[in-house]
Formats: C-alpha cells, sequence, structure tokens
C-alpha cells in the first residue's frame, strides 16, 4: 500500500529509559490507532538483526533485558548501513504508513532528523522525553561505556531546538498535564483539518 502523505510529524527522541516508549504509547492511545500510528526507526533495523543472527524480535522489540546483550553490535550493524546511506531506516520505517499523523519513537542522530526535515519540512516537529539519572537507574538503566557516551545516545544533546521538551521522573504524574495542554492538543487540531 502506497505511504499516505502525513499531516503532522512527531519526532520523538531521549536517552535509554527516559520513557519514549512509554510515552509515545500513551499518545497513540489518546490519539487513537485510526488518527495515528508508532513509527520506530529501530523497528528495520531490528528486524533484519534478528533474522541475520536467529534472534526473537519480539524480545528484541521489548523494554526488557534482552535487547542489551545485543546494543553494542546493533548500534554497529545499523552504523554501517547509515553511513551508505542515512535514509534507510526512515524510509524502511514509514513504508505503507496510512494514518495522518506519524510518531517517530526513537530518533537518534542529527540524520534522522535531517532527514524528516528534508523530506517532510512543514509537518517535522521534534520533541525530547527527559528523566533524570535517578529515574532512569529506577527503571533499570545502568551508564555503559561505548554506548551512553556514543552517538546512539549522545546525537542529540545538543543541536536541536526542541518544539516540546516531556519531563517523565517518578511515575510521570505531570506526564498527562504536559502533554494534554501542548502536543495533544495541536495533534487534535491536525486531525480534524481533513
Ligand atoms: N511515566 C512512567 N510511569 C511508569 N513507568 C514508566 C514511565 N515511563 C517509563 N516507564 C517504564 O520505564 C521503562 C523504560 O521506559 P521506555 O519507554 O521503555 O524507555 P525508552 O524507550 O526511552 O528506553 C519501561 O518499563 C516503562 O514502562
Ligand atoms: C540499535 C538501536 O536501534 C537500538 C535501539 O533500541 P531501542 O529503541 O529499543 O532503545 P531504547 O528504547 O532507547 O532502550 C540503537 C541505534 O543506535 O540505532
Amino acid at each position: 500500500m502506497a505511504t499516505v502523505e502525513p499531516k503532522l510529524i512527531l519526532l520523538f527522541s531521549g536517552k535509554r529509559k527516559s520513557g519514549k516508549d512509554y510515552v509515545t504509547d500513551l499518545i497513540h492511545q489518546r490519539l487513537g490507532p485510526d488518527v495515528c500510528c508508532i513509527v520506530r526507526l529501530s523497528g528495520p533495523l531490528k528486524q533484519q538483526y534478528a533474522q541475520d543472527h536467529g534472534l526473537d524480535l519480539g524480545e528484541l522489540m521489548g523494554p526488557g533485558e534482552y535487547k542489551e546483550k545485543y546494543r553494542a553490535d546493533m548500534i554497529q550493524w545499523g552504523e554501517n548501513q547509515r553511513e551508505k546511506d542515512p535514509g534507510f531506516f526512515c524510509r524502511l520505517a514509514i513504508k505503507g504508513a496510512q494514518q495522518l499523523i506519524w510518531i517517530v519513537s526513537d530518533a537518534r542522530r542529527l540524520s534522522d532528523l535531517q532527514w524528516f526535515w528534508r523530506e517532510y519540512p512543514s509537518q517535522s516537529r521534534c520533541i525530547r522525553v527527559e528523566a533524570s539519572e535517578e529515574t532512569r537507574r529506577e527503571r533499570g538503566w545502568e551508564f555503559t561505556a561505548g554506548i551512553d557516551d556514543a552517538e546512539s545516545e549522545c546525537g542529540l544533546d545538543q543541536g536541536v531546538n526542541f518544539d516540546w521538551i516531556i519531563k517523565n521522573d517518578g511515575d510521570g504524574s505531570q506526564l498527562e498535564e504536559q502533554l494534554a495542554t501542548g502536543l495533544l492538543s495541536i495533534a487534535k487540531e491536525k486531525a480534524k483539518e481533513n
């Protein structure tokens, strides 16, 4: 099926265990699956990597420990692909998207954002999900050299003017309020424009 031209693309980034998947799942629920879809740039990467290495794709896509065993190697594998073609995973990830709003849950590099800015200049918005190190630790994060100090985690620490910064500390009690007044109301307006 041909990819539909989106009205709005919400590009999320944030450190490991900041809650990118949690926050984007919440937005997906609020807007509903007819209006929006979640796009994971790591989706096609993990799919190919799982196939090549005989791994469990479901586990690799989930929030558990499993993916951590393979993260460093997946990053390397993905970087080789991106060097050849920076838009490789972006193009695969959006392929066939039918909804008017796309929620990209895992932008990590300027090249990811640049691809969307170039292809969809008027629709793209950037959002940062932030949580303190203490919160991230409570969620299972541990600093790992070679991962937490590498581009995959730090590529968007500077040089991006975020449209929204979402604070997701603790149980995220301020989350609903932050979303409702900003991003969700704009997304709902866009969805109605049709
Ligand atoms: N606001 C929140 N309330 C409760 N649990 C949360 C919240 N945000 C994140 N989590 C949990 O913390 C863990 C890491 O979140 P996740 O969304 O997978 O982070 P990321 O995708 O940024 O690595 C998951 O188990 C998730 O359910
Ligand atoms: C190789 C990766 O795509 C793995 C990403 O896995 P997730 O997106 O599941 O990671 P977090 O949600 O931040 O924990 C990273 C990359 O550099 O492309």
